[in-house]
């Protein structure tokens, strides 16, 4: 009895995901949408949108992230080519950009982390990229990245509730990364009955109300519109793996099916990413073609500013007080996008 009450009061009170929310508007206070500033600050520098690509690896690659980084958009190198890693952050400095890498928190990524104090390799951003984010030797990672890299900025995830938030927070995190299993090609949820699937966005809510440092929402996220539903609920940076699939610089392999083209998206913790069978949570799916990557982040940055101007703001913090209305599975009602 007593557990259950323990357990009753960590519960969000609104369960709902992106799909069951719309924002309501406010007057405009613009003359054009070209006005509204999307920008934002997240740790040492400013990007031009909330948006990071996710660290996966058909979704990023050092190419992509050099692209990234030289045109104000914030990027996470992912962490499956380990040994990069050092030459990685020298090269990304010796040409003027920041560096972004992924750890994971097993004995060898300690090494890193001496190796890159070393070389006085300090990368910019550093994510602790693990899937049960919850953890001490994330917190263990915190701090040793902290005490060898103190100029680094760090992101530890994935995580779900308040309690991780905190913890990470108090263990020395910069910002914390919301989302166990709400993403396109996992599945946790099926595979062990636990997650944020179906309810991302109100587990984003229930976390950034307990942060007091930036929190990334990762996973879900469908729609353009969605980012400005994640600014709403908290969130100061979207992470996204499906919506950039299939770009003409994305690394998925190129397939064609019935004269269609299509990129693979497979998850970090599929068997495609692991070459192994154990405690697989992740699949591939194919993702139709979609052209230039550039053309997507300018439709995202003019769907927020339009997003702003609705909310009758001027930047992105207009978006944070909008009403809202939770109504289930509204969005496409029944339409095709
Ligand atoms: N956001 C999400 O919902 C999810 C994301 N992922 C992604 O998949 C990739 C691989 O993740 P991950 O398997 O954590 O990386 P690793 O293989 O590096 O495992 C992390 C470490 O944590 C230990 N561990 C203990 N419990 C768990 C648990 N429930 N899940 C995972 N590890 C656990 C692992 O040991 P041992 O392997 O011996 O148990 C290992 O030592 C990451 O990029 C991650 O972001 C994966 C699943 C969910
Ligand atoms: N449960 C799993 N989650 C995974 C895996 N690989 C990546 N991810 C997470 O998904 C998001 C991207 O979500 P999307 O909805 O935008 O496509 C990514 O950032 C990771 O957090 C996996 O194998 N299993």
């Amino acid at each position: 009895m007593f557990v259950f009450m323990e357990v009753t009061a960590m519960q969000p009170t609104d369960v709902f995901d992106y799909e069951d929310i719309q924002l309501i508007p406010n007057k405009c206070v613009v003359k054009s949408r070209k006005e509204i500033d999307t920008s934002v600050q997240f740790g040492p520098r400013r990007f031009r949108i909330p948006v990071v690509p996710a660290n996966m690896e058909t979704i990023i690659d050092e190419s992509l992230a050099r692209w990234l980084a030289a045109h104000d958009y914030f990027y996470i190198m992912h962490r499956f080519n380990p040994e990069t890693r050092l030459a990685f952050v020298q090269q990304m400095h010796r040409d003027g950009l920041y560096a972004s890498i992924s750890v994971g928190v097993k004995h060898a990524e300690f090494a890193l982390i001496d190796a890159l104090a070393a070389a006085q390799a300090v990368p910019e951003y550093i994510t602790i990229d693990i899937a049960h984010g919850h953890a001490q030797v994330v917190m263990d990672m915190i701090g040793y990245i902290k005490d060898k890299l103190p100029g680094s900025f760090v992101i530890a995830g994935n995580v779900g509730t308040p309690q991780a938030v905190r913890d990470l927070e108090n263990a020395g995190a910069d910002a914390t990364k919301v989302g166990i299993g709400p993403g396109k090609v996992c599945i946790t949820k099926i595979k062990t009955g636990f997650g944020t699937g179906g309810w991302q966005l109100a587990a984003l809510r229930w976390c950034a109300k307990a942060a007091s440092k930036p929190v990334i929402a990762d996973g879900g996220i469908r729609t353009h519109g969605d980012i400005a539903k994640s600014i709403r609920f908290g969130a100061t940076m979207c992470m996204i793996g499906s919506l950039f699939a299939g770009h003409d610089e994305t690394p998925g392999r190129a397939v064609e099916r019935d004269g269609q083209k299509f990129k693979e998206y497979y998850g970090s913790a599929s068997t495609y990413q692991k070459g192994s069978h154990h405690n697989v949570e992740g699949k591939k799916i194919l993702i139709p073609a979609k052209g230039p990557i550039a053309n997507t982040l300018t439709e995202m940055q003019e769907d927020l500013q339009s997003a702003v101007s609705y909310a009758g703001g001027r930047d992105l913090m207009g978006l944070r007080t909008v009403d809202y209305v939770i109504v289930k599975n509204s969005i496409f009602n029944g339409d095709q996008y």
